[in-house]
């Protein structure tokens, strides 16, 4: 069968800064995590948006405009709804302005958004001899990225959502001791030595999904999945597990995640081994070593952990007393 003709159009990197959208509260407290909301005084993101449909063609094959919607115009109407919008997370503005799109635009039949949040952080501030947290001041924070996508379809005159993911961008995180990564295969090929304790840094990207996609919106916190939790939660299973590799850290990340939050069907993980290059093996005295960054090519591992491995390996824990 031939494929599909690709065919859509739309913006990217549309910067838009809200002031005072209203804060996400009483998201659900997990262990691992004293993440328990954000002020969203300073709400940051840079959206990207794509359209479909079949009405576009003559735009293409013809240079007939009349049915092109300008993306100077989308830009527009994206930084405009972000005035209006009265939820309080990127998965709702999002959701939110792609909905928008097709109702406004009856021959648009697919949206597809993409948002990256531009992270401030409140800065120090001295108030009558105590130091806290500002309430108007923000450094821009350098940090990972949290992100989100949707991608909403026309169907018989309804408006469908096809696909919803949540993300986090470029975590980098090293475990100075604890890994190890050895038992793999030895042939003509290999020159790495076992490893029987490295400092591994990893970067990682995670997705996940909702069940049910609506709950990603944050419109009941209860049952919204902050970034900021499952960003934790990866920091807390690193430093539990004495790692046999990033393949089976991922893994039981995955898991963990899984566990702390029911009303997910699974989490994707891309990583990269980071691992630094040993300069100084040993410093007399001293129980540190001296590295440098390592060279490439860069190792990578591509895992889906879903709510069926969880359920599985928590019938197998049952037997050995240990659960999630
Ligand atoms: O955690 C790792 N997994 C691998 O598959 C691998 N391969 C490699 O060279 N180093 C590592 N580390």
């Amino acid at each position: 069968m031939d494929k599909e003709r690709e065919m859509f159009y739309g913006k990217r990197d549309v910067f838009a800064y809200r002031t005072y959208l209203k804060p996400l509260k009483d998201v659900r407290r997990i262990e691992e995590s004293d993440f328990n909301g954000k002020s969203n005084v300073v709400f940051g993101i840079n959206v990207s948006v794509k359209v479909g449909g079949e009405q576009f063609l003559p735009s293409f094959t013809q240079g007939d405009n009349s049915m092109v919607v300008a993306t100077d115009s989308m830009k527009n109407f994206i930084q405009k709804h972000l005035g209006s919008y009265e939820g309080c997370t990127i998965e709702g503005f999002l959701a939110y302005t792609a909905q928008a799109f097709l109702n406004k635009y009856s021959h648009f039949e697919s949206v597809e958004m993409k948002g990256e949040e531009i992270p401030f952080e409140s800065a120090r501030a001295l108030t009558s001899t105590r130091l806290t947290e500002s309430d108007v001041v923000f450094k821009h924070s350098r940090n990972e990225t949290v992100a989100a996508s949707c991608h909403y379809i026309r169907k018989e005159e309804k408006i469908l959502l096809k696909s919803q993911q949540s993300s986090l961008y470029d975590l980098q995180l090293i475990k100075v001791s604890g890994n190890s990564f050895v038992g793999y295969i030895q042939d003509e090929y290999t020159t790495l030595p076992e490893d029987g304790n490295r400092p591994l840094f990893i970067y990682l990207n995670i997705h996940w999904q909702y069940h049910d996609k609506k709950l990603a919106y944050g419109e009941e916190a209860e049952s919204y999945v902050a970034a900021e939790q499952v960003k934790d939660i990866a920091a807390c299973v690193f430093h539990e597990q004495s790692t046999p590799s990033i393949q089976n850290l991922i893994y039981h990340i995955g898991l963990r995640i899984l566990a702390r939050f029911p009303q997910l069907k699974d989490v994707t993980f891309e990583s990269q081994n980071r691992t630094w290059e040993t300069v100084v093996g040993e410093i007399p005295g001293s129980a540190g070593k001296v590295y440098t960054e390592p060279r490439p090519p860069y190792g990578f591992q591509v895992f889906t952990v879903t709510h069926e491995d969880l359920v599985h390996h928590e019938g197998s824990a049952l037997e050995s007393h240990s659960t999630y």
